[in-house]
């Protein structure tokens, strides 16, 4: 397998990528998009940060790529959708370069409010000039944070020691947390009203593009200082600089741009505004845990582990991951049994989770079981990341429940399939908490592995049955490993498993067809 690593991703961490003797690491230079996408094809794994863009014509051109790694947070550079759908899973590494962004704001912070910078550069051009420079305290004043999140927070909890007020604003955190942080959360207004220095920590979305733009500059106090060290386009620019100008704004720090490099911008021509080429994550710590992080997830990636740091896919905690591994198994397993028990056009597909499950985020399971119920009827790729998607735009519909009632079991999945010729039932539970088992089949309790070769064998109740398929099995020269007869009612309708050590071969399933009193034949194999 090859990566490609691009964008000067620090050497050191990259160890845990150049110990894999089936890993080729190759190092890029800088690429136009053209060249990338002459290269991308021969490429499993890409690791990126900031500079190189993952365009959705690169991603199109990535005929093998499995992964691409982002050693950073932000992912912006790379087209996720393009991305999702293709099946190329997306990682990032979000906690490496948390507190080298939180201790470039409170630089920024500390700069803004003592003019370093400017009189630095100004007693550098030999001038002492001690009156220009009057500066402000922290202390006392209220810093808002927009975005409280891992650097959002990190940045607060600095702010508290040198015993400034805080308060937020993000609509997607708790309460609770914004409690036990000791900072008050507030309304995008009140934090503008309030704030005599306001910091950005939130992802360039749709809805935070320009969030900062005259609308907000206008309710901000006077002699506000702005702080950007997230994401270029958060902050309008031409407006900060209007703003800055007419001495609404006392200072502004931005190490971001929303044209990166910025060589041109008026911004850069204001005494008061301070600005570094988007340094936030170049530390030299920073840049060693990103990138052993972005290499550790490309490897579990390529070897189909799953991942932490997922953005195009449901992630999980590695502790719950370790609880949940299981079910994802036993799910991917039911999807792929219930895939070769199909009769006809798949139209929906509902998913119950009963017993213990129900406490779990059952989404990533509702995933891996999509995955094995589509990857083996569809001609394209699907995967853990594109299944949701492939349902969709195939017009499957997906319903999932959970609920506390696992009948005889303590957890219980069960998967209804829906085509145009009816509906197919599938039940598994994990005996002793790790032991995968089909338990029900169309309505029939029974207790077969999720391993190996099975044929399934829909059949009326009655003498002669089971030995005359035995039979037909035996003369192919197959062995018979075990047999489940399940019915609900004496001379009704019944289900035959039979564990066989080798697939059943087509002509012998036409002529297990033919036997009176069989329903069906399916050949399933786990
Ligand atoms: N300058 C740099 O070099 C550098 C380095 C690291 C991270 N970053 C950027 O910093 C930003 C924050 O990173 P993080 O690790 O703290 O991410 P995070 O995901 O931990 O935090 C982001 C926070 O923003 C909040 N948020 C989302 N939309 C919002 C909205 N509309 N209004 C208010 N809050 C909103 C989220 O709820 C979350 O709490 C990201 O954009 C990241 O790319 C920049
Ligand atoms: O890689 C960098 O230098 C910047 C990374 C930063 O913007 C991030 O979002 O993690």
């Amino acid at each position: 397998m090859k990566v490609l690593v691009m964008d000067g991703v620090a050497e050191k961490g990259l160890a845990p990528l150049r110990q894999q003797p089936d890993i080729e690491v190759v190092i890029g230079n800088k690429m136009t998009e053209d060249e990338l996408v002459a290269v991308i094809g021969q490429y499993d794994g890409l690791i990126v940060r900031s500079a190189t863009k993952v365009t959705a014509r690169v991603i199109e051109a990535a005929t093998r790529l499995k992964v691409i790694g982002r050693a950073g947070v932000g992912v912006d550079n790379i087209d996720r959708n393009a991305a999702t759908n293709k099946g190329i899973l997306v990682v990032n590494a979000p906690d490496g370069n948390t507190i080298a962004a939180a201790e470039l704001t409170m630089a920024m912070m500390l700069s803004l409010a003592r003019k370093v910078p400017m009189a630095c550069s100004k007693l550098k051009s030999g001038c002492w000039d001690k009156k220009a420079f009057m500066g402000m305290e922290l202390r006392g004043k209220t810093l808002g944070v927009i975005g409280l999140g891992r650097i959002g927070s990190a940045v607060a909890k600095r702010a508290q020691a040198m015993e400034m007020h805080i308060v937020a604003y993000d609509p997607y955190i708790s309460e609770e947390h914004a409690q036990k942080m000791a900072v008050e959360l507030l309304s995008l207004d009140k934090v503008f009203e309030q704030a005599d220095i306001i910091t950005i920590h939130m992802p360039k979305t749709k809805e935070t593009y320009h969030m900062i733009n005259k609308e907000a500059l206008e309710k901000m106090k006077e002699g506000v200082r702005i702080i950007n060290c997230a994401r270029g386009g958060i902050v309008d620019e031409p407006a900060l600089y209007e703003y800055m100008v007419n001495g609404k704004v006392a200072g502004a720090a931005l190490d971001v741009f929303e044209v990166e490099p910025c060589t041109e911008n008026p911004l850069l021509q204001l005494e008061n505004f301070i600005a570094t080429p988007h340094l936030g994550a170049s530390t030299e710590e920073a840049q060693i845990n990103v990138a052993v992080d972005v290499a550790e997830e490309i490897v579990a990636a390529l070897r189909g582990d799953l991942v932490k740091n997922a953005v195009n896919i449901p992630s999980m905690s590695p502790k719950l991951l370790a609880k949940v591994r299981p079910f994802l198994d036993l799910a991917e397993k039911l999807g792929k049994f219930q895939a070769q028990m199909l009769n006809g056009r798949l139209e929906k597909v509902e998913v119950v989770y009963s017993g213990e499950l129900a406490r779990y985020d059952v989404n990533p399971i509702t995933t891996l079981l999509l995955k094995g119920l589509l990857d083996p009827i569809l001609q394209e790729n699907v995967n853990f990341v594109n299944a949701p998607v492939v349902a969709r735009n195939r017009g499957i519909t997906v319903v999932q429940t959970t609920t506390d009632n696992a009948e005889d079991y303590n957890n219980l999945i069960t998967v209804a399939v829906y085509t145009n010729n009816g509906k197919r039932l599938l039940s598994g539970a994990l005996f002793q908490g790790n032991d995968p088992r089909i338990v029900n089949i169309d309505g029939y309790r029974i207790n077969a592995a999720t391993s190996g070769h099975m044929l399934v064998v829909p059949h009326i109740d009655k003498p002669r049955i089971v030995g005359k398929v035995g039979t037909v099995v035996g003369d192919k020269d197959i062995n018979i490993a075990g047999m489940q007869v399940g019915r609900i009612e004496l001379g009704g309708k019944a289900i035959m498993v039979m564990m066989v050590d080798n697939i059943v071969p087509q002509c012998a399933m036409d002529e297990l067809a033919k036997i009176d009193g069989v329903l069906e034949v399916k050949m399933v194999s786990l």
